[in-house]
């Protein structure tokens, strides 16, 4: 039976939320452990690490040559020198070993002059423990290591070692147990591309969240995927915590459906903490406490699951350890276009980050919870408080890194109008200029021209048809960015037209058939290229948007016209042929256009810029370009037209 459905629990603050959590649990703490030093790098030290031997345990040499009594070299000098005797006043040694008897000093053999073979001159003296790494210089028997709560990494093994200490107590690395919940989820090893059905998740979030388990110095156990049923989830998290697991983590069931159950599991066999946060993604987290140990409603959504994980769950791990937190690098950034958002939430606002200018600029990524690459496209997060509506474009704010500085500065960034040779190129580039890359988002071929005028990235990729000649980007170009001196490079010619679902039911043979066949239109988003060229188009055949259905329907790239096409929610909509082929539609061309690439003289010379140009003009480039099917590479790489 079902249950009634669920309410939220009042919402709050997450750092209510957080003071709340380390109230009722902050106090726990591991058990001990022995290790052997060479198992514990990243474990943390439950008491000091005293050394018990020195290093050196012994006066050693430091290099090679002969070991003497300083003393016994007094007063030598290039017009007196000194000889010695080999096995009486000097004694050959090699570095680090033991300084023989009587002996405080090493003389370097390339200050020796070799008489003969038990005699040596010195022209300089030696001064006392000169080239001696003396007993005790490293480390003393006795001397503290490393006190309590130290994070072992690899230098402190080193030390360790040399201090004699080869066993050390640690804490236990917390145990885990995750339990993914939902009747849709699917074990990767259990399907195919082909056997997925209509409803068939993959299930993700249980090794993504093992992985940042790991990552916090803990070990997670997966539990069996489970259906949506009360009984067999209670049972799973009972048998958790009688386990003995430090933490137990429900994933999915955390929202308000009728099948959510992890919060009435907690509630029969414990208590809810906090069930709902003003966080963005993340919402419906929830915790609660099962006895002493904590239990965790992870929202089921992969965004959502990492977020609830790292504001809350992964610091408590750390915690039990006595670990620190983790730190993230935060750097200034300042957005291309205002971004709105939302009152009452803390929103995580995932952005990709671009060096253009001199300054760090970010362009926002779709803000979709259930959506994994918004955070592997990711280069940034800005967390946008409650209070706060929006940030206006250029205003400087925080964002914490997920990609180190270097490789953001290393990467050409490039706005405008969407084409899969991109993703090519930025495969390509990594092949033939390792540590460059390129970013590319998506706004149209004008959201293109108009990020280069607040320059806010490195080149556009424009396709805009002039009507009234024909060509190509430059009337554009001299239009809207009469002030901004750029080149126009070609890219690649490529094939414009519809595509249409496998077959062509509807029997599409002219674009006027759209009109005349009423067949539902996908549209692209106004100011794209492909928009005007439709558009324009329509005029040509005597048509107006009136006449298409489905015209205000408006999709962002080729790939997602040719997706809803694919999805049966369209019977046609205009794009590239690479689109159509990658998911084997049909495609009726109706142009062959330039897709270029504006690039502001400033940016031109640029070596990353250089290095994506060397890479487009490069023999293997155009080959994978032509494999792709729909292009044309005769101007690939070839510089159309300049305003300087
Ligand atoms: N009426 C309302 N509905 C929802 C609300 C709300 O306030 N009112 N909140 C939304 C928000 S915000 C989130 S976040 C989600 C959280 O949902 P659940 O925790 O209940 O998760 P499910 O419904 O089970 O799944 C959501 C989504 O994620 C997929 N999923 C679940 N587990 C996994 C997994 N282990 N690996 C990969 N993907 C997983 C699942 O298939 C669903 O697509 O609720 C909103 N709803
Ligand atoms: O928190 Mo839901 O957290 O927006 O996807």
């Amino acid at each position: 039976m079902e249950t009634k459905r669920n309410v939220y629990l009042n919402m709050v603050g997450i750092q209510q939320a957080q003071d709340c959590l380390f109230e009722k649990f902050g106090h726990l703490e591991t058990g001990v452990q022995t290790l052997d030093v060479v198992q514990a790098q990243n474990r943390v030290l439950a008491a000091p690490a005293v050394a018990v031997i020195s290093s050196p345990n012994f006066h050693a040499a430091a290099m090679d040559g002969v070991a003497v009594d300083a003393e016994s070299t007094f007063g030598a000098n290039d017009e007196a020198p000194k000889s010695l005797t080999i096995g009486k006043t000097a004694f050959w040694v090699n570095t680090g070993q033991v300084l023989p008897d009587g002996t405080n000093a090493v003389i370097m053999i390339e200050h020796l002059n070799i008489l003969d073979e038990n005699t040596i001159g010195i022209e300089a003296p030696a001064f006392p423990w000169q080239y001696v790494r003396k007993m005790g210089e490293d480390i003393v028997a006795t001397q503290l290591l490393f006190p309590r709560d130290h994070k072992i990494n690899a230098y402190a093994m080193g030390a360790l070692l040399s201090g004699g200490v080869f066993k050390v107590s640690v804490r236990k690395r917390p145990g885990v147990l995750i339990i993914p919940t939902g009747s849709e989820l699917k074990r990767w090893q259990d399907v195919t591309p082909e056997t997925m059905k209509p409803g068939d998740v993959v299930e993700s979030n249980a090794t993504v969240l093992t992985a940042l388990c790991a990552d916090h110095g803990a070990d997670a156990t997966v539990n069996p995927m489970l259906e949506d049923d009360l009984q067999t989830i209670q049972a799973a998290v009972s048998d958790g915590v009688d386990q003995g697991y430090d933490m137990v983590m429900i994933l999915g069931g955390s929202s308000a459906g009728s099948k959510d159950y992890s919060k009435p599991v907690i509630e029969n066999l414990g208590r809810i903490y906090v069930h709902g946060v003003t966080m963005m993604p993340g919402k419906p987290l929830m915790f609660g406490g099962i006895g002493d140990t904590p239990v965790f409603g992870i929202p089921g959504y992969p965004v959502s699951a990492i977020v609830a994980f790292e504001m809350f769950a992964g610091p408590l791990l750390l915690a039990m350890q006595h670990l620190p937190p983790l730190k993230q690098e935060v750097v200034a950034v300042s957005p291309v276009r205002k971004v709105a958002s939302k009152l009452g939430r803390e929103e995580f606002l995932r952005v990709k980050i671009g060096a253009v200018d001199g300054r760090l600029m970010s362009s926002q990524l779709p803000r979709g919870a259930g959506s994994i690459t918004t955070l592997t496209e990711a280069d940034g997060i800005i967390r946008i408080p409650q209070h706060v509506e929006g940030i206006e474009a250029g205003k400087k704010v925080q964002a914490h890194l997920l990609r180190p500085l270097d490789a953001i500065e290393n990467t050409v960034v490039i706005t405008g109008s969407h084409d899969n040779t991109l993703d090519l190129l930025s495969d390509q580039i990594r092949l033939e200029h390792p540590g460059m890359g390129i970013s590319s988002s998506h706004v149209g071929s004008m959201g293109g021209l108009m990020t280069i005028k607040k320059r806010g990235c490195h080149m556009a990729g424009c396709h805009l048809l002039d009507p009234d000649d024909g060509t190509y980007n430059i009337s554009y170009i001299k239009k809207y960015l009469p002030d901004v001196p750029v080149r126009l490079v070609n890219l690649v010619m490529r094939q414009q037209g519809l595509i249409l679902p496998k077959g062509n039911p509807d029997k599409v043979k002219r674009l006027s058939d759209i009109a005349e066949k009423n067949v539902t239109f996908i549209n692209r988003q106004p100011g794209s290229g492909t928009r005007i060229l439709f558009d324009f188009s329509l005029k040509e055949n005597g048509l107006s948007a009136a006449d298409v259905s489905g015209y205000e329907n408006e999709e962002y790239t080729h790939m997602s016209v040719a997706v809803a096409v694919l999805s049966g929610r369209a019977g046609a909509g205009l794009g590239i042929k690479a689109a159509a082929l990658a998911l084997k539609l049909d495609f009726l061309p109706v142009v062959t256009e330039s897709y270029d690439l504006v690039i502001p003289e400033i940016y031109y010379h640029l070596p990353k810029v250089q290095a994506l140009i060397c890479t487009i003009q490069s023999a293997e480039f155009k080959q994978r370009v032509m494999a792709l099917g729909g292009y044309g590479v005769e101007q690939t790489g070839e510089e159309l037209f300049r305003s300087v």
